[in-house]
């Protein structure tokens, strides 16, 4: 990505974050990178599917005895704990650990981390691995930042995003990553700055391992862009939220929302992401 042209376009740019989103396909379009996403049963389908329409490649690979041949050859790495046991976590860890050693992004999704002491201290030690950016919805993002179990409904949230904002802010001072809370609004913050993705609708929820595909989502995008990667992430849960819309055009209910928003993901155009991509500053 020319980042000097980006700033000069940026300044006639009526809607400099729809440009950036566009880039940003565009380019997942032109590189594919790989994705290698340790995530949980539930999700694995909607992932994968979700990477391959967006342009990255999907490679559902957690056995531990893989990850010294096949991690060095990834463009990025997801972590999902969704369905956490105890055999997968040292995978996990050694993932998270080749891609630090090789300077590769990685993104935690701390799924139910509230679920049970076990997830919250994996979740804790995954944090100490320093991911690129963490992505949870706000009863996630409250309790792993608070490091404590709180209250909870396994993989559901119920808390409000704007709820989460100062302990997603807090966990992103206290681990160097950044941070975001999915919602009605997805806020995205770095410790300073705070930036909300306002595209979406609330039937997303309403469609199991949607907040883990968005997480892939922003994976791919970090995988394009690391160096800039609060960027990366509200562009991605914009242009997610963005899919879901369009889909649901054309959708009856979550399943044929699932399906379109697939579509949608795949067939987005320019204009379309230029000009329907809402993201403002909050800070
Ligand atoms: N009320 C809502 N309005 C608009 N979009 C929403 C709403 N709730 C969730 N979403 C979207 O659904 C996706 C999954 O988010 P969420 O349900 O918070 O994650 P999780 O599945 O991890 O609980 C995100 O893209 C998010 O923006
Ligand atoms: C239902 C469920 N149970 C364990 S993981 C999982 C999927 C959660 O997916 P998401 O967090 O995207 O809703
Ligand atoms: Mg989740």
């Amino acid at each position: 990505m020319n980042l000097e042209q980006q700033q000069q376009d940026d300044q006639q740019d009526t809607n400099p974050w729809g440009t950036k989103s566009w880039t940003y396909i565009s380019s997942l379009k032109q590189q594919s990178p790989l994705i290698q996403c340790i995530t949980n049963l539930v999700s694995m389908d909607l992932i994968a599917n979700t990477l391959l329409s967006a342009g990255a490649s999907p490679a559902m690979i957690h056995s531990i005895l893989e990850i010294p041949d096949f991690t060095p050859h990834t463009q990025s790495l997801l972590i999902n704990v969704g369905t956490l046991t105890p055999e997968w976590l040292p995978a996990m860890k050694a993932a998270a650990g080749v891609a630090n050693r090789l300077c590769k992004p990685w993104v935690l999704d701390p799924a139910a981390v509230g679920a049970s002491r076990f997830r919250l201290k994996a979740c804790i030690e995954l944090v100490e691995l320093k991911p690129t950016v963490i992505r949870g919805n706000a009863s996630e993002i409250i309790a792993l930042s608070l490091g404590s179990l709180g209250s909870m409904k396994g993989a559901d949230s119920l808390h409000e995003s704007s709820d989460a904002v100062e302990a997603a802010k807090s966990l992103a001072k206290s681990s160097g990553a950044i941070v975001a809370v999915s919602g009605s609004v997805d806020f995205v913050t770095d410790g300073q700055r705070v930036v909300g993705a306002h595209n979406g609708l609330p039937m997303m929820q309403k469609i199991t391992a949607s907040g883990c595909a968005v997480t892939a989502l922003i994976a791919a995008f970090v995988a394009i862009d690391p160096a800039h990667a609060f960027e990366a992430t509200a562009c991605a849960l914009s242009v997610f939220g963005l899919a879901g819309e369009i889909g649901m055009c054309l959708a009856n209910g979550p399943a044929s929302l699932r399906m379109h928003l697939i579509d949608s993901l795949y067939g987005l155009d320019q204009e379309t992401v230029v000009q329907r991509v809402k993201i403002t500053s909050f800070s």
